[in-house]
């Protein structure tokens, strides 16, 4: 990791000629006012006409920043109607950043935007300094929170899979040594690297990750021996997951302002109100735009999410994203299957809502919560119960294809597999487990 904070140069670009409302809040018109004014290639002017959602995403990207460890020196905006498929901005814009960047001395130029390879080099041939885009600067975040081997494999394996189709037989980027964002864990130790070193690379960690992954299997078997229903946590990163854990169970997970605190799974077990045991987890936080190769390599996070029989959705209720986040979550949810195992929805950090917003939905019925004052998540804990309960536990016998690995995977992972034949390439089984998940894969019952 870097000893220095790095000073970046920030590049936000929006492509089309959308016109959105006004700026809503103080807080993002002052950001605006930071904000680079000159008018863009478009001929329109950046700051009339830019868009509320676009304001909100420069807030975000400044905050993944900070969450790299960057310190910001300028920020740069660009609209106009659409990318440049060589340079991404047009040599306007990319002259005013050289100047920025030659006159403050910033090390790295950070784009929000994921540059196609060619960009990536064409801009880093026209700029003097490092360039990284959204994706590398995402996973630089991880690489500096994942904590358990586990974790830390992951990262390494998505960032040589980033960096493959990226070297160029130059490898500018590549070559500097250093602990810069983006030049952060295999850029460190394998910049000269050819192709076929990183292909090695990649091999060996896969196979440790298997056998990790095997140690982990074998750990949740023991634990579903005794069958305790799991509750996950998930939610937009930020959203206070780890806060509300950590009221709930005092475990002293590592609560951050940083985003992405959370890599590594967290478990613990709580009593509900009816004494009913329950697995709590709290996971990684969820992002718009999240790198696929995150997406899948995070399943060990994810896979908490996957077995769980209730979801709790956190959700930042502060957040003039709040609608846009839930989405976002709801996408992840998708791509995960699990969009239809109850969830509750918890309206988060009601304590800074002024005291009327804060009562009136307390009264409305909504779970509203303050993971950081411990306010209403009494209310919480109820919640959960009642939803458990109207998922008892049921058997079932199954009979279902070998090729649906995706079901297979779900009930073993949230069920108890009584009994198990292979018949061909069918597998019969008996399972134990909660009626919302045996019913979801009622297609494969077996009378
Ligand atoms: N005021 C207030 N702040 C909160 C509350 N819950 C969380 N926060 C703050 O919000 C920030 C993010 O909280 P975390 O609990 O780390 O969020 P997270 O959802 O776990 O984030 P990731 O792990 O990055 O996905 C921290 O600065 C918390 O102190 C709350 O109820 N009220
Ligand atoms: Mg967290």
């Amino acid at each position: 990791m870097g000893t220095r904070r790095e000073s970046a140069v920030l590049v936000s670009v929006e492509f089309g000629n959308r016109k959105g409302p006004q700026l809503r809040t103080a807080s993002l018109a002052r950001s605006a006012a930071l904000l680079s004014e000159s008018a863009d290639d478009s001929g329109l002017d950046a700051t009339a006409t830019r868009s509320f959602d676009f304001e909100a995403s420069i807030e975000e990207f400044r905050e993944l920043v900070l969450s790299a460890g960057a310190s910001i020196l300028a920020e740069v905006v660009q609209r106009r109607p659409k990318p440049d498929p060589a340079t991404l901005l047009g040599s306007g814009k990319i002259d005013e950043i050289h100047g920025i960047v030659a006159s403050s001395h910033a090390d790295v130029v950070l784009f929000d935007y994921d540059l196609t390879p060619t960009q990536l080099r064409n801009l880093e041939d026209l700029l003097p300094c490092r360039v990284v885009d959204r994706t590398q600067l995402i996973l630089d975040i991880f690489a500096r929170h994942a904590r358990t081997r586990e974790g830390q494999l992951q990262v390494e394996l998505a960032q040589l899979e980033y960096m493959l189709p990226r070297l160029t037989g130059r490898g500018r980027s590549m070559s500097q040594l250093g602990g810069g964002i983006g030049t952060r864990g295999p850029g460190e130790t394998q910049l000269e690297t050819d192709r076929r070193r990183i292909q090695r690379r990649l091999l060996q960690l896969r196979e440790e990750l298997e056998g990790v992954r095997r140690v982990r299997a074998q750990q949740r078997q023991r634990r579903e021996a005794v069958p305790v229903p799991a509750v996950a946590l998930v939610g937009y990163t930020n959203a206070g997951k780890s806060t509300l854990f950590n009221t709930i169970t005092r475990a002293g997970v590592l609560e951050s302002s940083r985003m992405f605190a959370t890599l590594d799974p967290k478990l613990k077990a709580i009593q509900l109100p009816s004494r009913r045991k329950v697995l709590l987890s709290d996971t990684v936080g969820f992002i718009r735009d999240l790198p696929h190769t995150l997406v899948t390599s995070f399943r060990a996070t994810l896979e908490e999410v996957q077995k769980a029989e209730v979801l709790v959705h956190v959700r930042d209720c502060t957040s003039p994203m709040q609608e846009e986040h839930k989405a976002e979550v709801e996408k992840v949810l998708g791509e995960l299957d699990v969009l239809s195992t109850p969830r509750i929805e918890v309206l988060n950090k009601i304590d800074l809502l002024p005291e009327k917003e804060r009562e009136a939905l307390l009264a409305s019925g909504a779970v509203a919560v303050s993971g950081k004052t411990g306010l209403g998540v009494e209310a919480l804990m109820a919640r959960l119960d009642q939803a458990l309960v109207a998922d008892p536990i049921v058997e079932q016998r199954f009979q279902i294809p070998q090729s649906e690995g995706l079901v297979l995977a779900a009930l073993g992972a949230g069920a108890l597999i009584r009994e198990r034949e292979f018949d061909g390439n069918l597998v019969r089984m008996t399972v134990a487990g909660p009626a919302s998940l045996i019913g979801r894969y009622r297609r494969f019952w077996k009378s």
